[in-house]
């Protein structure tokens, strides 16, 4: 039997299991893919919030990267909570000398608003980060933090998508699921524009919705998508996702990773 395609996710640990390197690994499984993992941070977070976060020593994420590139080899990268500007221009680095394509999710805060990129990293990011990127997925606060174009309509997400694309990724997929209206997002590479769109659900558990689009994305372009195929396929496994979002803990729960695969009744708790 061949193996199947091969993704790594370079992010930090959500113990919840609701977003970072444990939403990014359901997402690539889902999706038929082998998903492998290199660790910046591990977060102590559940469904009210962060309430730790320690990250890990740069030799420590170089040393993940090298062990999967040299030994494994991927056909596809996803960047999540690189905390630091130590972090974000270490893997820019390790990134530059890949051909494998590569999907930055520049996460900044988390869904109940805490930090998980140092303020000092910005520049990092806009010059270093971005630059290696295949497709980038900001969601509208990181665009207003690393552009400064707020946007507030639809309209406004070309202008945020040009601004990205100013600073060197091939494509910008901007996500407007932080608009009052319908979940709207832009994909462009300046040329041609998709406009994927989903009626807004009204489910609050939608943690990890970011970490699932830009995971599943990356699988997508792992197994020979093209880039506007990945993505149409992505929003419709996190759409699904969250549709099927669940209640765990006293807060914000977890999009479904699992949705495709549950039969009606079967794989659910017994609350
Ligand atoms: N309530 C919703 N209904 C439908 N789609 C949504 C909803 N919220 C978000 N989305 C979609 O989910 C995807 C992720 O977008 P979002 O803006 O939530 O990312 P994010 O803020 O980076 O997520 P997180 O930081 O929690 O991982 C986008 O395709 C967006 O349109
Ligand atoms: C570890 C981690 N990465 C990303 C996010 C973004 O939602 C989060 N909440 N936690």
């Amino acid at each position: 039997m061949s193996a199947p395609a091969r993704v790594m996710t370079v992010a930090g640990s959500d113990s919840g299991g609701g977003a970072g390197i444990q939403a990014d690994l359901k997402t690539m499984l889902a999706f038929g893919t082998h998903g492998m993992s290199v660790l910046t941070a591990v977060t102590a977070q559940n469904s009210l919030g962060v309430q730790g976060a320690w990250e890990l020593p740069a030799e420590a994420v170089e040393a993940q990267f090298r062990s999967v590139v040299d030994d494994i080899g991927v056909q596809a990268v996803k960047t999540g909570m690189l905390s630091s500007a130590l972090l974000v221009e270490t893997v820019a680095g390790l990134l530059g000398g890949i051909t494998a394509p590569v999907v930055i999710d520049p996460v900044g805060v988390s869904k109940h608003g805490d930090a998980l990129l140092a303020s000092d990293a910005l520049e990092a990011v806009r010059c270093g980060l971005l630059p290696t990127a295949t497709v980038a997925t900001p969601n509208l606060d990181e665009v207003e933090q690393l552009t400064g174009v707020r946007v507030d309509t639809e309209a406004d997400l070309r202008t945020a998508a040009e601004a990205v694309l100013a600073h060197g990724p091939r494509w910008a997929l901007i996500k407007g699921g932080h608009l009052r209206a319908d979940a709207v997002d832009l994909l462009t590479d300046g040329t041609e524009e998709h406009w994927l769109r989903a009626p807004r659900q009204d489910n609050r558990h939608t943690h990890g919705t970011g970490c699932t689009l830009a995971s599943a994305v990356a699988a997508g372009l792992a197994t020979g998508r093209s880039v506007p195929e990945a993505v149409h396929e992505a929003k419709e496994y996190v759409t699904g996702a969250i549709a099927a979002g669940f209640a765990l803990g006293g807060g914000i729960g977890p999009v479904d990773h699992g949705w495709r695969f549950r039969k009606p009744a079967v794989g659910r708790g017994t609350e």
